[in-house]
């Protein structure tokens, strides 16, 4: 590769900090490709003691010798408008800054005096400003300006014994953050580079095998690019070392909504329970600019706007009875004493069966007008909605009682020809604002498709499993009572299609049928009893499709496959052989089995 050599024919560069390590290298290296420079140094050491000449003096003449025009400056960078005056009184302009200038002071911050900070601001970030601001006004009438600040890794991520130092280093990139911002229509570019380089500042801090190797002459062709006119950058955060560079930049995570809705306050228990999402960075991105954060915001809130707008909320009370009442619904039963746990308040282990938890959901969704809404044409019904499917996912420690607030909104409509599918998703908060339970059912509207609707999920419908090809690892039967939807309705699916002959015939059944939640509630217990010891706790999420209608009386058998965590099933109508729930699994946090 060979390119005409980048020269500085014309511009006039200030340096400061320039009689020795990484400033020095960088006047040389200017001053080779035909920069004007003015080599500043106030000649102290590098704790900002004492004061001599001598310093810049030596890289002046250095300059010099090699045929390069410089100057010598002695004045402390806090004096910034003479360090510049001396640029304008040897050569008529200022095109180029580099504030390198620095000290250290360290000391744990215990020990750190007012003095050691004062002192280590006011040469990085004082003087970085004063140099900068005398310097931009220059730049601004010529049309032209590179300046360059000097962060650190200490500032970056942090150095013991550096308070003072990390918090100047992160603020000259504060400085240079908004410098860039103010510069750019005048063609004023302003960057940060993050060195790390043996000097003077950091003999005994770095391991001596990687300060022999991290010589200033490496970072000097990094920093001196990004101060020619042909360099776009702005605004950058350039790291380098031991001839690497890097750009650096911040990111920002997703982040997390801290409550359910607009209206509702932001509780400290919302923001624990959240708190995960809130520190996840999977999904983190860098924003350009102050305007790119603030418009994310006005995002959230327009999009908690607009969730507010279409979605549906309802409360939900509950307690023992409520808890014991769906338990016999499903067939829990005390002839069995680990159901006891269910069924016997004072019971120990009393717990709430999981499934209860997809009640709030579909009494939401039965209560309101969500799912007909959905359909072009409407026509919607109790005579022709079947139950089609059922997502429940567990997110926190299930109460035995409580008021919950559900949300609930229409996630996905499909045009299945015969039918039309609804997909309603619904989150339920307790009390503290704790999200505990996910739900997303799939309601089958039959003789409502066609309507031009497409035919697939969105992504987000949560898919069904295919199970094993294996003969089942497990199969449980239990047999439903001839007044298992009677019974099952009072804990609220009051559907009339569960009891009521004439209306069942309505619907096209010659007999009332069971409800699919109830056939999911017997599934669930039978995955629990096989491979959970019927410990609720162990419950994560169930997925199932009633892929056809159950009988109150007919016997259910339920055929498992574990895989993992996750355990497929299947459940059949023993008399009949039909397949009533297909595609279906339970995924455990843990497994325990009795096999
Ligand atoms: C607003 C208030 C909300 C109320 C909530 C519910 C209240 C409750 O009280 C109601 C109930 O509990 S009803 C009882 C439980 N459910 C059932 O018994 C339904 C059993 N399933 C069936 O009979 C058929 O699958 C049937 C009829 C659903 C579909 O059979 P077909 O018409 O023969 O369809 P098929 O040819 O097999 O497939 C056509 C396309 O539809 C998809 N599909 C099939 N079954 C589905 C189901 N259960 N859920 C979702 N989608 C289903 C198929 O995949 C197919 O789509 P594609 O061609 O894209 O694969």
């Amino acid at each position: 590769m060979s390119a005409a050599k980048l020269r500085f024919d014309g511009r006039v560069a200030v340096v400061t900090g320039a009689g020795a390590g990484l400033g020095r290298e960088y006047a040389l290296l200017l001053a080779s490709r035909g920069a004007k420079v003015v080599v500043n140094d106030l000649g102290g050491s590098h704790v900002g003691e004492g004061a001599s000449t001598r310093a810049a003096d030596v890289v002046v003449e250095e300059i010099r010798k090699m045929g390069g025009e410089a100057v010598a400056d002695y004045n402390s960078v806090i004096d910034g408008a003479k360090v510049i005056a001396t640029a304008i009184q040897a050569f008529g302009r200022v095109d180029i800054l580099i504030n390198n200038a620095g000290i250290l002071r360290d000391r744990s911050i215990i020990k750190t005096s007012e003095q050691d900070w004062n002192l280590v601001h006011d040469v990085h970030l004082k003087g970085s400003f004063k140099c900068t601001q005398a310097a931009f006004e220059h730049m601004k009438k010529q049309n032209f300006g590179r300046i360059i600040m000097t962060s650190s890794n200490s500032g970056i991520y942090g150095n013991f014994g550096q308070a003072n130092y990390s918090a100047a280093k992160m603020g000259l990139v504060g400085l240079a953050n908004t410098v860039a911002i103010e510069g750019a229509k005048n063609n004023i570019y302003c960057n940060v580079i993050i060195p790390t380089a043996a000097s003077r500042m950091t003999e005994g801090i770095l391991p001596d095998m990687l300060f022999n190797e991290l010589k200033p002459s490496l970072i000097a062709p990094v920093v001196v690019y990004l101060c020619h006119e042909s360099c776009e950058d702005n605004g950058s955060y350039i790291e380098s070392a031991a001839g690497w560079a890097t750009k650096v930049h911040t990111v920002r995570g997703k982040g997390a909504v801290l409550r359910p809705a607009l209206e509702e306050p932001v509780t400290l228990e919302y923001v624990q329970n959240v708190w995960s999402k809130v520190t996840d960075m999977s999904e983190a991105t860098h924003l350009n600019a102050i305007a790119e954060a603030s418009g994310s915001l006005l995002e959230v809130l327009e999009n908690l706007k607009s969730n507010d707008k279409d979605a549906v909320e309802d409360s939900f009370s509950f307690g023992n009875r409520e808890l014991i009442l769906y338990a016999l619904g499903i067939g829990a039963t005390t002839t069995n004493s680990k159901d006891m746990r269910f069924l016997y308040e004072n019971d120990a282990d009393f717990s709430a069966l999981p499934t209860f938890f997809v009640l709030p959901g579909l009494m939401m969704t039965m209560s309101s007008s969500l799912v007909a809404n959905a359909l072009p044409q409407g026509g919607v019904d109790l005579s022709n909605i079947l139950h089609g499917e059922q997502y429940l996912e567990i997110m926190d420690d299930l109460p035995t009682s409580g008021k919950l607030l559900t949300r609930g909104k229409v996630f996905d409509v499909m045009d299945k020809g015969s039918g039309a599918v609804v997909v309603t998703s619904c989150d339920s908060y307790d009390e503290n604002g704790r999200l505990l339970v996910k739900n997303q059912s799939s309601i089958f509207a039959v003789g409502a498709g066609r309507f031009g609707g497409k035919k697939n999920p969105i992504a987000g419908v949560v898919p069904l499993a295919v199970a094993p090809s294996r003969t089942p690892d497990s199969s449980v039967q239990y047999r439903t009572s001839e007044d298992q939807a009677a019974l099952y309705r009072l804990s609220g699916d009051l559907n009339p299609l569960h009891i009521d002959p004439s209306f069942a015939l309505m619907a096209g059944f010659k007999t009332p049928i069971l409800h699919g939640l109830c056939s999911l509630g017997y599934s669930m217990r039978a995955v629990l009893s096989q491979y959970a010891d019927n410990n609720t706790a162990l419950f994560k999420a169930i997925k199932v499709r009633f892929s056809g209608p159950v009988l109150p009386g007919q016997t259910l058998k339920i055929d498992m496959w574990r895989e993992g965590k996750r355990v497929h099933f299947r459940t059949l109508i023993v008399e009949t052989g039909k397949e009533v729930i297909s595609g279906a699994y339970v995924d455990l946090k843990e497994v325990k089995a009795k096999l």
